[in-house]
C-alpha cells in the first residue's frame, strides 16, 4: 500500500526524472555545436517552462501553455516552414534552430563487432555442405583454415584445405601459444591458428570455425559467450545414417564409429546457442537459417565481443 502511494506521488511529480527524460535527451543532437537547450518547441509541446531557480534539466508545468497533447499549440520560437511550401534544406535548418542543436551525420549505431561463428554437429549432418553454400552467398565471412601436422593427401591444397605444417612446427605453435584450440586426432594434430582470426577480424570480417563436438566444447570454455555456437543436426538419426552411407567416404568400421559417436554427440545440443535442422533435400533452407542467425546476431543491441 505504501509502495503504491509512493508510486502514485512520483507519477504526479513534475520532478520525476523519468517524466523529464524525453525532453532532456535528444539522440540526434550534436552536442558539440550548441548546448542542448530543450526550451522551445519540445518543452512547449509538453506544456513546460524552464525555471532559472532549478537545475537545467528540471522543468515545471507552464500553466499558461496548453498542456493537453491534442489541443492547440503555441507556435515554436523559431518558425518552421512547411515542407509543402519550402525546400528540405530550409525546413531542416529551421528544425535545427528550433531545437538549438545541429543534426549529426554520425551513424546512430556503431558498426557491429566482428562475430565468431562456431559451426559443429555430429558427423554426416551436413556441416561441410552448409559451409560450402554459405561460402558462396556470404563474402564477408572468413572460413578459418585449420593447421594440421598430417601429410597432404592427393588433391588437397595447402592453405585451402588445411595449412600443412610438420609435427615439429605444430608443436612449436603449441609452445608459442599460437593456437586457439588444438587436438590430437588419430595421431595427427589439428588446430586453429589465432593469427588468422586476428588478421581477418581486424579487417572487419566475421569468422566461421568448423569444429567437431569436442572442439566446440573446448572453444566454449575459451570463448564463453563471446562467440555464437550453432549446432547442425539432421531431422532424425535415420536420415543422418542414410546420408553417411550415401556419402560413400567411410569404411564400415569408420561408419559404425561415426554413427555410434553421433548418438553421444547429440546430448551436447544444450551447450549451443542455436540449432539448425538440416532436413533431407532442404540444404538451402539450412543455409538461409544460418544466415538469419548471423544477421540477428549482428543486429543485437548488446553485441558479443570476442578478443583472441
Ligand atoms: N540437406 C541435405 N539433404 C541431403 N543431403 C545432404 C544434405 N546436407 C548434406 N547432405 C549430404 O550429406 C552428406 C554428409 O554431409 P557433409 O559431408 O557436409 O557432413 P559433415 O557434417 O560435414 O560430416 P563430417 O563431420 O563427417 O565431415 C554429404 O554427402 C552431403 O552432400
Amino acid at each position: 500500500m505504501l509502495f503504491r502511494r509512493i508510486c502514485f506521488s512520483l507519477s504526479k511529480s513534475y520532478h520525476n526524472p523519468l517524466f523529464l527524460y524525453p525532453i532532456s535527451t535528444n539522440p540526434f543532437a550534436n552536442s558539440q555545436s550548441y548546448p542542448i537547450i530543450p526550451s522551445n518547441f519540445e518543452a512547449l509541446r509538453l506544456g513546460f517552462r524552464r525555471t532559472a531557480a532549478l537545475n537545467s534539466h528540471t522543468f515545471v508545468p507552464d500553466n499558461t501553455a496548453d498542456s493537453t497533447m491534442d489541443g492547440p499549440r503555441r507556435p515554436p520560437v523559431v518558425p518552421i516552414p512547411s515542407p509543402d511550401t519550402s525546400g528540405r534544406a530550409e525546413v531542416f535548418r529551421a528544425l535545427e534552430a528550433s531545437l538549438g542543436s545541429t543534426f549529426s551525420s554520425q551513424p546512430i549505431v556503431p558498426n557491429p563487432n566482428p562475430l565468431i561463428i562456431v559451426i559443429s554437429g555430429p558427423s554426416g549432418v551436413g556441416k561441410d555442405a552448409v559451409i560450402k553454400s554459405l561460402r558462396e552467398v556470404r563474402e564477408d565471412l572468413h572460413f578459418v583454415v585449420t593447421a594440421t601436422s598430417r601429410a597432404k593427401r592427393p588433391g588437397e591444397v595447402d592453405g585451402k584445405d588445411y595449412f600443412f605444417v610438420g609435427k615439429e612446427e605444430f608443436l612449436s605453435m603449441i609452445e608459442k601459444n599460437e593456437l586457439l584450440e588444438y587436438a590430437l586426432v588419430y595421431g595427427d594434430y589439428k588446430g586453429i591458428p589465432k593469427q588468422q582470426i586476428r588478421e581477418f577480424m581486424a579487417k572487419g570480417c566475421d569468422i566461421v570455425l568448423r569444429v567437431d563436438i569436442q572442439g566446440a566444447a573446448t572453444l566454449r570454455r575459451i570463448l564463453r559467450n563471446s562467440a555464437v555456437f550453432v549446432f547442425i543436426v539432421a531431422e532424425s538419426e535415420e536420415a543422418l545414417v542414410k546420408r553417411l552411407i550415401d556419402r560413400k567416404t567411410e569404411t564400415i568400421e569408420a561408419l559404425l564409429m561415426r554413427v555410434s559417436a553421433a548418438r553421444e554427440e547429440l546430448r551436447h545440443l544444450k551447450e549451443f546457442d542455436y540449432v539448425v535442422v538440416n532436413k533431407e533435400g532442404e540444404l538451402e533452407n539450412s543455409v538461409q537459417l544460418v544466415e538469419a542467425i548471423i544477421d540477428a546476431e549482428k543486429a543485437k543491441v548488446h553485441q558479443r565481443r570476442a578478443v583472441i
